[in-house]
């Protein structure tokens, strides 16, 4: 009986709600927006198709052919529930600034994300972001953001890693590489104690021939390692002999179920926490594309559970530690503090930050809550670590596809800050052709290309056609947006849109387009909830650029290194677009990523080493 009353009551509660939106809607002078039509009761299909896209294809493969059918703000309306989606400016204006007290991340967005980000910056919303954001501003003023003896010590580690692997014949995985020193750098800025990821040395390709298959399973995660030890036996391509041994062994045992090369190439816990780190987000944007019938597919068990086991186990003893630092302090009179319900404390100037302070050591002087500090640093090592890594990433396969834009960009590199010496701060800002390579990479590759929030009230968003009513936007609904679909429209940005010309951020197409309508642009998002790090990453991002480029001229892709299942399938050729010409298969589970790695070769440049800060 109660088999059968379920349905029929959500049926009613179904009718009811439409009649009462539609009244609504008519009081308020706005029409509802376009909704999808699957073929399927409750539009099964198109959730199938969306999830299908998002596991298997290009990133906006599903909603592109929706967008084209029904305009550019489209309700996709699956198993009754509204999710109004829209790529346009208009409308993500209003979503993240001007009407932005009306939206929230939302009760479903915290549910579907709260065993990846707890109660963090990213999914908190009122006084509990308010709370988090102002404990971590501080840290963005323009001394923090140039850190350059940090950015320094990093990318040098990273780029004689490079050198190494290279200089052994080998192709190297860039993603990994910059994800490892990203690790390095967040955790060096966050905790004050680098993990020393690329110490252990960068992974060999896993392809043949002459590479074996892929590596046995991670112990932790249960996934294969995104790449594997080539055995001396099995390829001619053996490890140099001059094999370098990492300067420390810093992240603890190496994984005893690998073979080959292993003085040149360890793994622990740092790579542990990364890869567990890394499927927990991708589980969670799993979730998030699957909607409310998430739980459903997870009634056997919390599926990011034994990832975040092992993100847990990595980051709590450095946090008990901070805290016992902390405790200390106030027993011998430092910092004293009374502290509030949540462990907030009251007598620290939250704006103030010591010289040598760590953002963890400013946060345990506001609050002793080991829950709240875990849920902080894990959103901010997501925040930055993860689209730091994708810009760069994406930068460097840009770089292999237009090596005329490679040229262009060294030749200001060497022609500002020459061949080998520090870049300042002044020069950083004076490179203007920098500036639009990395603005053009984050058009056609934004590492956050998805983003959701809900609407509190109901409200109305204006039409694309001034002559036609206004949306109406239902109350508590889930309104989703992407940058990555609205950053490649040519009616907003020209027919030439799909093309990688960093030039449209400096010619006469910047006053055209993007001066006219700055909402057009907005990798970093914008108002109120405008991404903290966004100086910071500028900075760290050309800090590192022009380090690589000093030292080499030249970037090449290397499909025979790319893992088989990884290389864009061939019917992709015959697709309009930026999926047409893609060499390398970019995918997203919270933030973007090069599926697969991006394995490329490098050519060093003549004479680079010499001078200040050589490698
Ligand atoms: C190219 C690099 C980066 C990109 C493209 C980027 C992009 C974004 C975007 C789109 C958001 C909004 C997310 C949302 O509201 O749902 C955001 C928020 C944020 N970002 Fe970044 N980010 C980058 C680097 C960084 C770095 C390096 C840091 C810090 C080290 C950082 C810290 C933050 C924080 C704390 C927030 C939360 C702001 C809030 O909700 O109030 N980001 N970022």
């Amino acid at each position: 009986m109660l088999l059968l009353a379920t349905p029929l009551i959500h049926a009613v509660r179904v009718v009811v709600t439409s009649f009462r939106r539609r009244r609504e809607a008519a009081a308020m002078g706005a029409r509802p927006a376009p909704v999808t039509q699957g073929n399927w009761i409750g539009n099964v299909d198109l959730l199938l198709k969306l999830l299908d896209g998002f596991l298997h294809g290009y990133p906006s493969d599903g909603q592109d052919v929706i967008v084209e059918k029904f305009g550019t703000t489209v309700n996709f309306r699956v198993l009754w529930e509204d999710l109004i989606f829209t790529v346009d400016p208009e409308n993500i204006k209003t979503i993240l600034s001007t009407d932005f007290n009306n939206y929230v991340k939302g009760e479903t967005f915290g549910f579907t994300t709260a065993s990846l980000l707890g109660s963090g910056v990213f999914n908190s919303d009122g006084e509990m972001w308010k709370f988090h954001r102002s404990m971590t501003r501080p840290f963005f003023t323009r001394d923090r953001v140039s850190d350059f003896d940090n950015f320094e010590k990093h990318s040098a580690d990273l780029i004689e890693q490079m050198k190494h692997r290279l200089r052994g014949g080998y192709a190297i995985d860039f993603q990994d590489a910059i994800l490892r020193f990203t690790l390095d750098s967040a955790t060096e800025f966050l905790f004050g104690n680098c993990v020393h990821s690329l110490a252990t040395g960068l992974p060999y390709p896993s392809t043949g021939p002459p590479y074996p298959s892929t590596g046995p399973p991670h112990p932790s995660t249960g996934l294969p390692y995104p790449s594997s030890y080539p055995s001396d036996a099995q390829t001619p391509l053996a490890p140099p002999s001059d094999a370098h041994t990492p300067p420390t062994r810093a992240m603890g045992p190496t994984n005893a179920n690998a073979s080959g090369p292993a003085e040149d190439f360890a793994t622990g816990p740092a790579e542990d926490f990364a890869q567990a780190f890394q499927t927990a987000q991708h589980l969670t944007a799993a979730r998030l594309r699957s909607g409310w019938t998430w739980p459903l597919l997870e009634l056997l068990g919390d599926k990011t559970a034994r990832p975040m086991r092992v993100v847990g186990a990595f980051v709590e003893p450095i946090l008990r530690e901070a805290i016992d630092r902390q405790r200390q302090r106030v027993k011998e009179g430092i910092n004293a503090s009374k502290t509030d319900e949540v462990g907030r404390t009251d007598e620290v100037d939250k704006d103030e930050v010591g010289e040598d302070e760590t953002l963890l050591d400013h946060l345990v002087r506001q609050t002793s809550d080991p829950v709240l500090l875990k849920d902080e640093i894990l959103n901010i090592m997501i925040a930055g670590r993860d689209t730091t890594a994708a810009t760069l990433t994406f930068i460097i396969y840009s770089m292999a596809m237009y090596p005329a834009v490679l040229q262009r960009l060294r030749e200001e590199i060497l022609a500002h800050v020459g061949p080998s010496q520090r870049p300042t701060y002044d020069q950083i800002r004076e490179m203007k052709y920098l500036r639009a390579v990395i603005n053009e990479t984050l058009r056609l590759y934004p590492p956050v290309p998805f983003n959701i929030r809900e609407s509190i009230n109901a409200t109305t968003w204006k039409s694309p056609n001034p002559l036609e009513k206004p949306f109406y936007i239902p109350p508590k609904t889930p309104t989703s947006y992407s940058v990555f679909m609205m950053h490649r429209r040519t009616d907003l940005w020209g027919p030439d849109a799909m093309e990688f010309d960093p030039d449209r951020f400096i010619d006469h197409r910047l006053k055209t387009y993007l001066s006219k309508n700055p909402f057009i642009f907005l990798p970093f998002n914008a108002g109120p909830r405008i991404c903290l790090g966004q100086q910071f990453a500028y900075t760290q991002i050309s800090y590192t650029l022009i380090r690589i480029f000093q030292h080499f001229a030249s970037v090449a892709l290397a499909p025979d290194a790319q893992p088989p299942y990884s290389v864009p399938p061939p019917e992709w050729k015959e697709a309009h677009g930026r999926k047409g010409v893609e060499r390398v298969w970019p995918k997203v589970h919270l933030t973007m990523y090069a599926h697969g790695g991006l394995w490329v070769r490098m050519e060093e440049a003549a004479g680079a080493g010499a001078g200040e800060g050589a490698v």
